[in-house]
């Protein structure tokens, strides 16, 4: 008997397996199909950082106001936020500009039981419209947008924050001292191994992504942040080269 279609947790991610041509890394349908797999895999920390986004939505999500998540994908850090509002005239809003994404986010927002509303746009970050926030979360997406805009997208986020709301801050970052950055991005090769990527898997990877997602040092996202307008910046998560950071608008 057919056991019928996988559905997407099951479908292993083995784009890198086999050599292929050096491309940069795109968000199309490829990717999109084997997504939760992929991220689950390659971000240390990525299957923690989900449930504590709950967590910190339901601390600092304001009644009447409007949560973000940037850079949705399929919807994970999406579905963590609405279950943490608690207020039930609060409205979120996921945005990605990857058109298969949505497609499929779609899909697991109208599987979710919450009856928070949550409306999907494909749409660009950088210009999608935001007013009245208490929550945005970007998780692991600033460090796909080019490093010159990036000043530009925080400072329109901190603007359209409320008072006492927040920004919550997922990236890969780099190491000011050579050594570290060695030692860091060793452990975190050693973390996919672990995870069951080859050597040609994170090797080809690699190769793909390094034009595409260019991290910064935590000094330097700090600064930014305070820069956009946030009062405070605070690390409430690292493993390896991945952390996580809450930016807090002044009450
Ligand atoms: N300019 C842009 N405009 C809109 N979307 C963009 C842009 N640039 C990149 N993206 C989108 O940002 C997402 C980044 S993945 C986020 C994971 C998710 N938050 C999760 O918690 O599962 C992180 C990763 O793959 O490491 C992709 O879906 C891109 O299409
Ligand atoms: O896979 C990697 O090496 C990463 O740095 C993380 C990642 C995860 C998903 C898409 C692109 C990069």
């Amino acid at each position: 008997m057919s056991e019928g279609p996988k559905t997407p947790e099951q479908i292993t991610d083995r784009l890198f397996a086999t050599e292929r041509k050096p491309e940069d890394f795109r968000f199309d349908a490829s990717v999109a199909r084997v997504f939760p797999d992929m991220i689950r895999r390659s971000v240390p920390g990525y299957t923690t950082i989900i449930p504590m986004i709950e967590v910190i939505t339901e601390q600092y999500a304001q009644p009447d106001s409007h949560c973000y998540d940037l850079g949705c994908s399929l919807g994970a850090s999406t579905l963590a936020m609405r279950h943490g509002i608690r207020h039930d005239d609060c409205r979120l809003f996921g945005v990605d500009n990857s058109d298969a994404m949505i497609e499929r986010c779609e899909h697991y927002v109208a599987l979710d039981d919450s009856s928070v509303p949550v409306t999907l746009r494909c749409e660009d970050i950088l210009t999608t419209e935001l007013s009245n926030a208490s929550v945005t979360t970007l998780n692991f997406t600033l460090q796909f947008v080019p490093p010159e805009r990036r000043t530009e997208l925080l400072t329109r986020i901190a603007s359209a924050t409320r008072p006492g709301g927040v920004l919550i801050l997922s990236e890969k970052i780099r190491f000011e001292s050579d050594e570290e950055q060695d030692i860091q991005t060793r452990l975190h090769h050693e973390f996919k191994r672990a995870n069951g990527y080859s050597d040609l898997e994170i090797s080809q990877k690699r190769t793909a992504i390094e034009q595409v997602l260019i991290p910064e040092t935590l000094a330097a996202h700090r600064e930014r942040l305070l820069s956009a307008g946030f009062e405070r910046v605070v690390l409430w998560y690292q493993c390896f080269n991945f952390v996580s950071m809450l930016a807090i608008k002044a009450d």
